[in-house]
Formats: structure tokens, sequence, C-alpha cells
């Protein structure tokens, strides 16, 4: 079984076609990469996936289940984790304490107990699983203000990971980072598949293909070609759509 399958996606504003009849399957394990020139729908289509956008036609399954009317929490409830999401990082806080939060969040607490947080050894060992699996654990006990820009982005990964995900939809996760700091992204993304869904949406071609296990291209909403790496790179719609931008020929 297909771990999301969304099926015949439309979403208009106004007159405008965000979505144009999407269909789209990823499978446990895969990461799937959504690409596409500037306004072709790609953060669209996550808000829709994540929940915080009504789609206007079509549905959208999690293993199995049509979540298409169902708000974010309860999504998240079964594995959906939008890593931009977590806008509640407290940069005074330590890199742990931040995922012990999380980890705190998931297990059904309120956030307005985040005192006990530091006392909590239950919260400290899966915190410490987790920055071991997105590299962080030498900085577990750093302030996330000192932390440079690439740590913060593997953070925001890392609180995605303690909701105990099934499919992960990452928006642009290099964003901003150095050539040094993507190449670590990639390096934790590519241990990440495998055990985790992941739709990754991202404008860092080199990173897309290095990773993906599949590709979806997106032109003005639509779907014009969807395969893997190799066979999207060929595709001669997709080379019109991206000409002149050479990341993509090459
Ligand atoms: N809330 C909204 N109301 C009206 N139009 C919108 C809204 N959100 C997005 N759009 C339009 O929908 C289209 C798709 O936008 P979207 O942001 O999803 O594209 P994108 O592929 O993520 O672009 P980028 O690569 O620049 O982030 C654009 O034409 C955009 O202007």
């Amino acid at each position: 079984m297909s771990l999301l399958e969304v099926k015949g996606l439309v979403k208009r504003f106004g007159g405008l076609l965000a979505t144009d009849n999407l269909d789209l399957t990823i499978k446990p394990g895969e990461l799937h990469a959504i690409i596409g020139p500037n306004g072709a729908g790609k953060t669209t289509l996550i808000s829709q996936l994540s929940g915080t956008l009504r789609p206007t036609e079509g549905s959208i399954l999690l293993e199995g289940r049509d979540i298409t009317r169902w708000p974010v929490h309860r999504r998240a409830a079964l594995g959906l984790a939008r890593s931009y999401q977590i806008t509640s990082v407290f940069t005074e806080f330590t890199v742990i304490e931040n995922v012990m939060l999380a980890v705190q969040a998931r297990s059904g607490s309120s956030f307005s107990f985040w005192t006990n947080v530091h006392s909590d050894a239950a919260l400290v060992e899966p915190a410490r699983d987790i920055l071991r699996q997105v590299g962080l654990l030498d900085v577990a006990d750093v302030p996330v203000a000192r932390i440079a820009h690439g740590g913060r982005r593997q953070l925001e990964i890392a609180m995605s990971l303690a909701m105990a995900p099934r499919l992960l939809l990452l928006d642009e996760p290099m964003a901003g980072m150095s050539h040094s700091e993507s190449k670590e992204m990639v390096t934790l993304l590519r241990r990440l598949k495998g055990q985790y869904g992941i739709l990754l949406v991202e404008h860092d071609m080199s990173a897309v293909f290095a990773l993906a296990d599949r590709i979806t291209v997106l032109v003005y909403g639509k779907p014009i070609a969807c395969g893997r790496p190799e066979e999207i790179r060929k595709d001669k719609a997709v080379r019109a759509a991206y000409l002149g931008e050479e990341e993509i020929a090459a």
C-alpha cells in the first residue's frame, strides 16, 4: 500500500488554478521530491497535505485513510509532520531541551508544564536518540541562539522526528544554507530516507537529484512528469520548462 496517495487534487484561488488535477503517490521509505519553477504550486501542495489549506477537489489518503478533511493536529497524530511548522523553537533553551519539549508534546502533555522538562529523565533518552540520528548530539547542551543556521534547520527536523512521523513534509530545508551546510543536510536526509517517507520541496537541484527516489515536476500546478532522477533529467517537457536553468541539464 502507498504511504500517501493523492488523487485528482485541485486548488483554485479565484480564477487561478494552483493545483491542477494532481495525482501523487509516496511509498513507505521513499524520498519523493517536488520541483518546479517559482509559483508552480509546491507550497500550496504541501499546505494541502499538512492540512492548513483545504483542497477545492480531490482526495488525500494516508496509509489508506481519507484525511482530506482532517485538521492539522489529527493528521500529525497519524504521522504527518511538516518540518517548517516548528515555530516554537525556544532560542534561549538548549538544543536537547527543545527536542525534549517536542517529545513531551507528542506524549500529550501540555507545553505549560515546560518547567518540568529539565528533570524528566524519560524525555532525555528519546531526545538523545533523535539528536544522534540528526547529528546534533555534540551540541545538545548549547543554547539554540548560539548554533548556526544549518544546525537550526537540523533541529527543526529533529523536532519533527520527535512526533514519530511516518511521512515528513520538508519545505526547502536547504534554503539559506552554505554549501557545506547543504552537504550535511543531504547526508542527514539520506540517512532518514528508508526509515520515513519524505516529500521534499527544494530548489537546490543537486540535492534533489542526489537524494530523490522519484521526482514530480510541477508547472502551473500541473504535474508534467514523474519518474526516477535519470528519467526526469532526460524528459523533454521538463527540459523545456527549465530552459535556461542549467542545473537540471547537468
Ligand atoms: N493564498 C493565496 N491566494 C491567492 N493565490 C495564491 C495563494 N497562495 C499561493 N497563491 C498563488 O498560487 C500559485 C502557486 O504558489 P506557490 O507558493 O504554491 O508556488 P511555489 O511553487 O511554492 O513557488 P516558490 O517556488 O516561489 O515558493 C502562485 O501563482 C501564487 O501566487
